[in-house]
């Protein structure tokens, strides 16, 4: 490999830049480890509907937490990362608990992984899944719907927004307040090069037709009815420096190309991990967001 490949396979690898463990294989161990006891100890706790279809094909899950609050109840939405094609739904249930203290339903996306399925195909599975979750909150009469994902599940959130004609024509959408980009990978381009393209086979088209860096927002400011709509792009101080410029470009596109509401925020002490580790502790900065900056 050139000088080049290995700083662009450095750069997209997050468990090397984690400054709390000797070795890349222990801080995904320990990441898994974390995510799993505390998806565990929420299912055991809080109540819930598990394995909801959205879509015919098996990944196409999700799981609504919650179910004995009230219903009106403010809505928040989880999609996990693993670049496309590790981790599942049933060990990304840990911001369950701390969201339920404080009254809050918790929906966990699932969806299939790559190669079993193409990222296109990954991509309208999570637009799928945004419609369900719009149309039960309307149903439901919540009070308020908050969207996250991390890493890939950032992307994949991203590629819900830029949809004008899912936003536009699904009743709910307008509940959505606001919207909670992690450690994301918005221009997917430079993966090409890397090991993470194997399962992923990117080209330079779909690779351009599938970042969010470069699609058009602009139905976001025009239509009144987003106009609540806020996007905090959330990234960690121990990020690699290109996940850091990837969220600094992105929210530059949103905010200065676009209008939208959109909030940078750099997580001083955080790295690509615990900056969703942090999301099962009781006091979380994503439930304070949503606690106390969203108000009807
Ligand atoms: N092989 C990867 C694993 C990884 O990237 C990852 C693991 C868990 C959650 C998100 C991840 N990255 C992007 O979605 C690494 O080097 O850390």
């Amino acid at each position: 490999m050139s000088e080049e490949v290995l700083d662009f396979e450095r750069e997209y690898s997050p468990s090397r830049w984690s400054p709390r463990f000797s070795t890349p294989e222990q801080v995904l161990q320990n990441h898994v480890k974390l995510v799993t006891e505390a998806s565990l100890d929420a299912v055991i706790k809080i109540p819930h509907e598990l394995d909801i279809e959205y879509g015919p094909t098996s990944g196409q899950k999700l799981d609504i937490f919650g179910t004995d609050l009230p219903n009106d109840a403010r809505i928040f939405v989880y999609v996990h990362g693993g670049y496309w094609q590790e981790l599942s739904r049933e060990i990304s249930r840990y911001p369950v608990k701390p969201f339920y203290r404080g009254g809050i339903k918790t929906i966990i996306i699932g969806y299939d992984l790559c190669p079993t399925v193409t990222l296109g195909e990954i991509i309208k599975e999570i637009q799928n899944a945004a419609k369900y979750v719009f149309e039960y909150a309307e149903k439901m009469n919540s009070r308020g719907l908050y969207f996250a994902g991390h890493s890939a599940g950032a992307h994949l959130v991203s590629k819900i927004l830029d949809n004008a004609e899912l936003l536009q024509n699904t009743s709910g959408s307008n509940r959505l307040h606001g919207v909670f980009l992690i450690s994301g990978v918005y221009d997917l381009r430079d993966l090409i090069k890397t090991t993470v393209n194997a399962p992923l086979k990117l080209n330079e088209t779909t690779a351009a037709a599938f970042s969010p860096i470069l699609s058009n927002y602009q139905h976001i400011r025009d239509s009144d009815v987003f106009d609540k709509i806020r996007v905090h792009i959330i990234v960690g101080k121990h990020d690699s420096p290109t996940f850091q410029k990837q969220s600094r470009d992105f929210w530059k596109v949103l905010q200065s190309n676009f209008g939208v509401n959109a909030y940078l925020d750099i997580m001083e002490n955080l790295d690509h991990f615990d900056i969703v580790e942090a999301l099962g502790e009781l006091e979380n900065y994503l439930k304070f967001f949503i606690s106390n900056c969203f108000c009807d």
